[in-house]
C-alpha cells in the first residue's frame, strides 16, 4: 500500500503520532504532557475534563460526553497514558519520533500498547459529535497513569475513590492485544499475577569443601520442581489447538539472588518467580503447592509474594448479556470475526471487574503481530484507522443498550 504523504496524512493518524511522540515511558513517564494533550482533546472536542490526581504527580484524566438520558449508567473507555522502556540499539528507528515507513507502518513505543486505543476512542467520539449523534448512556473516557508497573497508583487507586462512583460505570473497555490472524481478540478475564521470592537458606563455608546442606542446593531443587510444573503447563497448552496461552497458568524464573564471592559458600540465596495463574485454578490449593514445593526441598527454604492477586474474574460472554450482546453484535453486523480469550498478562480491567464492572479487553488491531513490549513495536495506519471505524460502530451500540435492572 502506498503511503501517503505528510500533507495528505489522515489526520486521525497525525494526531496519534503526536500523541507517540510524549514521552510518557517508564520509570519516569512525562504525565504532564500527556495531561495537557488530552486536555487540548477535550477542548477541542467540547468535552468536559476532570483531572483527578489518585497520588501525587498521578493525575487520572476524565473527557466526558453525556448521554440522554442521566438515569442510565455509564460506558467507561479507559486506556492508560504510559508505555514500558525501550532498549534503543534495538529499534530500526527513533521509538519516540512516530516514525511512518513508505507502507504506512508506524513505528514507536505505544503504537500496539496502547497509546492507539486512546486516540481511536478520541477520534470515534469526535466523528460521533460532529454527524450529531446523541446517545442515552454518558460516555467516559478514563487516561490513567501507572499501569505498566501494576496501577498501584492508578487504577487500583481510582477506583476507590468518589469521583470514580460519580462515574456510575456500567461497563468499561480496555486494552487488549493484536491478532495476527483475520480475527479480532477479545478479552473477557486475566490470569493472577503472582510473583514469588523463594529464599533458601542453608550451612555458609569454604567454596573448597563439599559442605552439606546448602542454600544453593535446595534452592535448585525448588527451581526444578517449579520449571518441571512450568513444562507440564507448556505441554498441556501445546497438545492442545483450540487452547490459547490464557487458559494454562505460566511461569518463569526471572530473578537469582545471592553469593558474595567465589570462594564463599553462601547461607542465603533467593530466586524469583513471575507466576500468571489461570482464572479456574484453586488459589488456595495453588498456594499449598507453593508451599509443598518449598518444602520438598528441605528445610529453611520459605517464600513470600511480592505481587499477589487474589480476585480473578470473568465478564459474562454469553448472548443473554446484554453487554456482550451489543458488543459482539456490531462484530456480526461489521462481518468480522471475533475470538473471545483470557488475558495472558494483566491490565487495569482486574480492578473494574473487582469492583463489580464487567469489562473486555480490546484493542482493534486484527492482520497484526503482537509486538507489546517488543522491539520495533509498530502498527500500520490503516489498521489503525480501520479500529476507529470500528470503535464508531461499537459505541452506539454500547452507549444506547436500554435500561437494566443494575441502572436503578
Ligand atoms: C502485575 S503488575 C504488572 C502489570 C503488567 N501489565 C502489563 O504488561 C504485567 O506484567 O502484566
Ligand atoms: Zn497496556
Ligand atoms: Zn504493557
Amino acid at each position: 500500500m502506498a503511503s501517503k504523504g505528510p500533507e495528505d496524512e489522515h489526520p486521525s493518524v497525525t494526531l496519534f503520532r503526536q500523541y507517540l511522540r510524549i514521552r510518557t515511558v517508564q520509570p519516569k513517564p512525562d504525565y504532564g504532557a500527556a495531561v495537557a494533550f488530552l486536555e487540548d482533546r477535550a477542548h477541542q472536542l467540547g468535552l468536559s475534563c476532570q483531572k483527578v490526581e489518585v497520588a501525587p504527580g498521578y493525575v487520572v484524566t476524565v473527557l466526558t460526553w453525556p448521554g440522554t438520558n442521566p438515569a442510565l449508567s455509564s460506558i467507561l473507555l479507559n486506556s492508560h497514558t504510559d508505555v514500558v522502556p525501550v532498549f534503543k540499539e534495538h529499534w530500526s528507528h527513533d521509538p519516540f519520533e512516530a516514525f511512518k515507513d513508505s507502507e504506512g507502518y508506524i513505528y514507536g513505543r505505544g503504537t500496539q500498547d496502547m497509546k492507539c486505543v486512546s486516540i481511536q476512542y478520541l477520534e470515534a467520539v469526535r466523528r460521533l459529535k460532529v454527524e450529531g449523534h446523541c446517545f442515552p448512556r454518558t460516555i467516559h473516557m478514563t487516561f490513567v497513569p501507572d499501569e505498566e508497573v501494576g496501577g498501584h497508583h492508578g487504577m487500583e487507586l481510582f477506583v476507590q475513590r468518589p469521583e470514580f462512583q460519580a462515574l456510575r460505570a456500567g461497563f468499561a473497555l480496555d486494552e487488549g492485544l493484536a491478532n495476527p490472524t483475520d480475527a479480532f481478540s477479545v478479552f473477557y478475564s486475566e490470569r493472577s499475577s503472582w510473583w514469588v521470592r523463594v529464599t533458601s537458606t542453608g550451612r555458609p563455608g569454604h567454596g573448597s569443601r563439599f559442605i552439606e546442606d546448602t542454600a544453593a542446593e535446595k534452592l535448585h531443587k525448588v527451581v526444578s520442581l517449579i520449571l518441571a510444573f512450568r513444562e507440564k503447563e507448556r505441554q498441556r497448552l501445546q497438545s492442545n489447538p483450540h487452547m490459547k496461552e490464557g487458559a494454562v497458568t505460566s511461569v518463569n524464573l526471572t530473578k537469582l539472588e545471592g553469593g558474595v564471592a567465589y570462594n564463599v559458600v553462601p547461607a542465603t540465596m533467593s530466586a524469583g518467580f513471575d507466576f500468571r495463574v489461570a482464572p479456574d485454578v484453586d488459589l488456595k490449593a495453588f498456594e499449598e503447592q507453593l508451599h509443598a514445593w518449598c518444602q520438598a526441598a528441605g528445610e529453611g527454604v520459605t517464600f513470600e509474594f511480592v505481587q499477589k492477586w487474589m480476585e480473578p474474574r470473568a465478564t459474562p460472554t454469553d448472548d443473554s448479556d446484554p453487554w456482550w450482546a451489543a458488543f459482539s453484535r456490531v462484530f456480526k453486523d461489521m462481518n468480522l470475526t471475533l475470538e473471545a480469550e483470557i488475558f495472558p498478562a494483566t491490565t487495569d480491567s482486574r480492578f473494574l471487574r473487582a469492583v463489580g464492572i464487567p469489562a473486555l479487553g480490546f484493542s482493534p488491531m486484527n492482520r497484526t503481530p503482537v509486538l507489546l513490549h517488543d522491539h520495533n513495536e509498530q502498527l500500520h495506519e490503516a489498521v489503525f484507522l480501520r479500529g476507529i471505524d470500528i470503535y464508531t460502530h461499537l459505541l452506539p451500540a454500547l452507549a444506547s443498550v436500554p435500561a437494566l435492572p443494575s441502572d436503578s
